[in-house]
């Protein structure tokens, strides 16, 4: 998730045009650019980068360009040779470059990592949902997160609890409730529903069991409304909403408690106290039993964290450290993996070559074998889906000193970079003159082992890279590798025809309409007996 200023600015929907932006704005918007038209052909641009205005800055070309935004981001960037200046509206403080050359994204991911923090303008406009969580933080603070998360997520305890907790949700939410879908019908065939819907809600009660040890119970019967997960979601739109509305709006807004900025103060508080009862819950509990040990999600562990971290207070991490962190994991690990599986499962639907092959390597898994631990053969589908459809398409850091980036372009200090993923997944540079076709091949070795590492990490950055590569990366691989397995053992994904399928224009690549699927039982079902997926690399 998170830093996603590119499709953040590329995303200004109309919905937001109509919320924030109210028609006096938009008249002198319109005074402005009629004023500056005479000067285009005065404006400098680099070559094949789209033109950028006085004032508004890349925006004009943004609208020209809503409905294939991502398609004609990554047109612009192999005109211009990968990289290009932009400078977002309103003198928002938003202005840098735009980059799919994987060599600077290894300068600023790693090589100066130091110089490229998340910095201001993404912490301030993320303040109230996630304080100081570990996707806000920089420097020590940070750090102290990031090693206490990666030791408890690394860890075999966790790693096998993660796992449990997907295998039972599966059992006795997902697979049950597709199955009560398969029977329904309508009109003489199964009931349609929206992939994308039931895969965010599975998520949702997913990274909640895993962080928190709570079942929010997205996924029941009737698939309620749930005020957790709804203020959740409001409090991340509002928020990105900050990236593409003018700082002195938004600031005014917030001073006065009015419109958006009262609705996210609103939502944020609801999602921040709802974490810090469950929190002061635990604690309680832990102080009654004198013991946690029953309990392995991510804030239970951090709670007992023995000995306490070096970073920690004698006592432990405080109560505040323990929200906070649970807050961003639950944001980070909300929607990607259900989105990413949305995608593959559409793929699948127009390859019916590799869905056969996935079903071989699931079939394989559940008779044993060597292949029964890795499923190299969807995990490689699953990688290939992702390098088209990252659930992440842009992230961006931000410079603290002037730097020069490995292909000359010159970056100021508080200025961003932003690398754009979508771009890179299909650039021909990087991934031939076939670069556009689904093709989990390109991840195999000879004898069909995954063989993914041998890429460099900064031409995939779909999970970042570096030393903030996504710290759940391997839970989400067990996540998506466990669902797609039981789903495609069970059911044939029949995708409702005649929909228009394409990306929403966000800072996480929904599916714009969802996905209607039908799930018709497969006659002759695969048993699968369970098993940890291992990720074929981290
Ligand atoms: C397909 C699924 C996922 C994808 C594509 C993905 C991608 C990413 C990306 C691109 C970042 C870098 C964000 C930034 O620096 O702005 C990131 C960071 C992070 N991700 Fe994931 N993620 C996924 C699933 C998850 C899950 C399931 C969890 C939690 C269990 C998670 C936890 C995190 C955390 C805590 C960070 C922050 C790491 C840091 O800043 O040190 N992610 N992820």
């Amino acid at each position: 998730m998170a830093a996603r200023v590119l499709v953040a600015a590329m995303a200004l929907p109309l919905r937001f045009v109509r919320e924030y932006v109210r028609a006096s704005d938009l008249a002198v918007a319109a005074a402005v650019l009629f004023a500056c038209s005479a000067a285009r052909s005065r404006l400098t641009s680099r070559r094949g980068a789209p033109m950028l205005w006085p004032v508004v800055g890349v925006l004009p070309a943004l609208f020209a360009h809503l409905g294939d935004v991502y398609d004609w981001g990554a047109a612009a960037l192999a005109r211009s040779g990968g990289t290009f200046p932009y400078r977002g509206a309103w003198g928002g403080g938003s202005s840098g470059v735009i980059t799919s050359v994987p060599a600077n994204v290894e300068h600023v991911l790693k090589t100066n990592f130091a110089n490229y923090p998340k910095g201001p303008y993404y912490r301030e406009r993320f303040a109230e949902l996630l304080g100081a969580g570990i996707f806000n933080a920089d420097g020590e603070a940070w750090r102290a997160q990031r090693s206490a998360a990666a030791a408890e997520m690394h860890s075999a305890r966790f790693l096998e609890f993660s796992a449990g907790t997907v295998r039972r949700l599966v059992d006795g939410g997902l697979v049950p409730l597709l199955d009560a879908l398969s029977r329904r019908r309508e009109g003489g065939g199964a009931v349609a529903v929206d992939l994308q819907d039931v895969l965010l809600r599975f998520a949702f009660d997913n990274i909640c069991a895993a962080a928190l040890g709570v079942d929010p119970g997205c996924l029941a019967e009737g698939l309620p409304d749930v005020p957790f997960a709804r203020a959740f979601e409001r409090a991340t739109e509002l928020s990105l909403a900050r990236f593409v509305t003018p700082p002195f709006v938004w600031k005014a807004k917030r001073r006065l408690r009015v419109g958006g900025e009262r609705e996210l103060a609103e939502a944020a508080r609801a999602v921040r106290d709802f974490a810090g009862r469950t929190v002061a819950d635990r604690r309680a509990e832990l102080r009654e039993a004198g013991t946690l040990a029953g309990r392995c999600d991510l804030l239970s562990r951090l709670m007992t964290a023995s000995p306490p971290p070096p970073d920690a207070a004698p006592e432990g991490y405080s109560d505040e450290f323990l929200r906070d962190i649970c807050v961003s994991f639950i944001l980070a690990g909300r929607d990607t993996s259900s989105v990413a599986l949305t995608w593959f499962f559409w793929l699948l639907a127009s390859h019916p070559d590799v869905e056969s092959r996935v079903l071989d390597d699931v079939a394989r898994a559940a008779g044993g074998g060597r292949t029964a631990t890795t499923m190299d053969y969807l995990h490689a589908a699953l990688t290939e889906s992702m390098r088209l459809y990252p659930p992440v398409p842009a992230d961006f850091k931000e410079a603290l000193e002037d730097d020069v980036l490995p292909d000359g372009t010159a970056v100021r200090a508080r200025q961003r970079v932003i690398y754009f993923t979508y771009a890179m997944g299909r650039d021909k540079a990087s991934w031939g003159p076939d670069c556009l076709e689904f093709r989990p091949e390109r991840w195999l070795n000879k004898s069909g082992a995954f063989a993914g590492g041998a890429e460099s990490p900064f031409k995939y950055v779909v999970f970042n890279a570096g030393p903030r590569l996504c710290v759940g990366k391997r839970f989400a691989y067990t996540q998506m590798k466990t669902v797609a397995a039981a789903v495609l053992a069970r059911f044939r994904v029949e995708v409702v025809p005649g929909q228009e399928v394409k990306p929403k224009l966000n800072t996480t690549l929904y599916m714009k309409n969802g996905l209607m699927v039908r799930f018709a039982s497969r006659e002759q079902r695969h048993e699968l007996r369970h098993h940890v997926p291992a990720a074929g690399e981290d």
